[in-house]
């Protein structure tokens, strides 16, 4: 199993009456090593929270996430700079997510410069890594030296998800990566996302409030409803045959269910 959480609850400012906001309440899923999990859920659902848990920058109130088998929140710092390798995260927005005042090259080069211990590259080497990574994402050398105004939305995502694979890692988070871009340029998108998870085994962690999407990109579903999972399983049972109310609520609110007629159609 890539990653497997358990039975975990976040609660925010806890008072010594025990009072607080219980963010994730019991969560327990696990996602397999090359398949793409999809967590979906509502505006304040839980789903950031997850994600910050996983990545380490919220503690737990109880519970445990491993990632390849590793308790992440006992790691000590050095553990878990090595496991933040493997585990990268591209981010919901792209014009926000890309500092405006550096290069192209420099943005993709920083996991690299980060990760130096664990990756060492001399700068030829990762100036020719960053070339290679343009190329894996449908941009060219020729955007090496450009500054990220210059691009479109679905370009800068693109950047993004380059800057994320830097490392090599096994895992991404997706965290709602094509929420802010058109729907045409969202299906290109996804289809590079295919392509990449396809070329290099990676698993996807991928947070979304579309359905059309999790149905398109993941093999299995979670859903999120005030913190709590209601439902998870294969995404084609879920989507068949929901169980819980809240899950058959977002299913009828979903413009297009017909996976045929999606423009999220998969190009080979
Ligand atoms: N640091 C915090 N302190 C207190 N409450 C918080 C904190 N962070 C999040 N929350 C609350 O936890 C709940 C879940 O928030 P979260 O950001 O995880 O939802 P979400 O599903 O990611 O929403 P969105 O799709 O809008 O990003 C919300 O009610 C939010 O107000």
């Amino acid at each position: 199993m890539s990653l497997e959480i358990k039975n975990v609850t976040k609660i925010f400012g806890t008072s010594r009456k025990g009072e607080g906001f219980t963010a994730l309440d019991d969560v327990s899923l696990s996602v397999k090593k090359g398949s793409s999990f999809g967590l979906v859920g509502e505006s304040g659902s839980g789903k950031t929270t997850l994600t910050k848990c996983i990545l380490r920058l919220e503690s737990l109130t109880s519970g445990t996430i491993r990632f390849e088998g590793k308790d992440i929140h006992a790691l000590s710092k050095a553990e878990m700079r090595r496991v933040r390798a493997r585990l990268q995260i591209v981010f919901q927005d792209p014009y926000a997510s890309l500092n405006p005042r550096i290069t192209i090259h420099d943005i993709i080069s920083e996991p690299l410069i980060i990760h130096r211990e664990t990756v060492p590259m001399s700068s030829r080497q990762r100036t020719e890594r960053v070339e290679e990574l343009l190329l894996q994402v449908g941009l060219s050398r020729e955007h090496l030296f450009r500054y990220p105004h210059e691009f479109s939305g679905g370009q800068r995502q693109r950047i993004g998800i380059a800057r994320a694979l830097a490392v090599k890692p096994e895992f991404l988070i997706l965290d709602e990566p094509t929420s802010a871009l058109d729907v045409s340029v969202q299906a290109e998108v996804l289809n590079l996302l295919h392509r990449l998870q396809d070329e290099l085994g990676l698993t996807y962690f991928f947070i979304s409030h579309d359905l059309g999407v999790i149905r398109y990109v993941c093999d299995e579903v979670a859903v999120i409803y005030r913190g709590k999972l209601v439902e998870q399983g294969p995404v084609d049972d879920i989507f068949d045959h929901p169980k819980d109310d809240y899950t058959r609520m977002l299913l009828n609110a979903m413009p297009d269910p017909d996976p045929d007629l999606s423009p999220f159609r998969r190009v080979e």
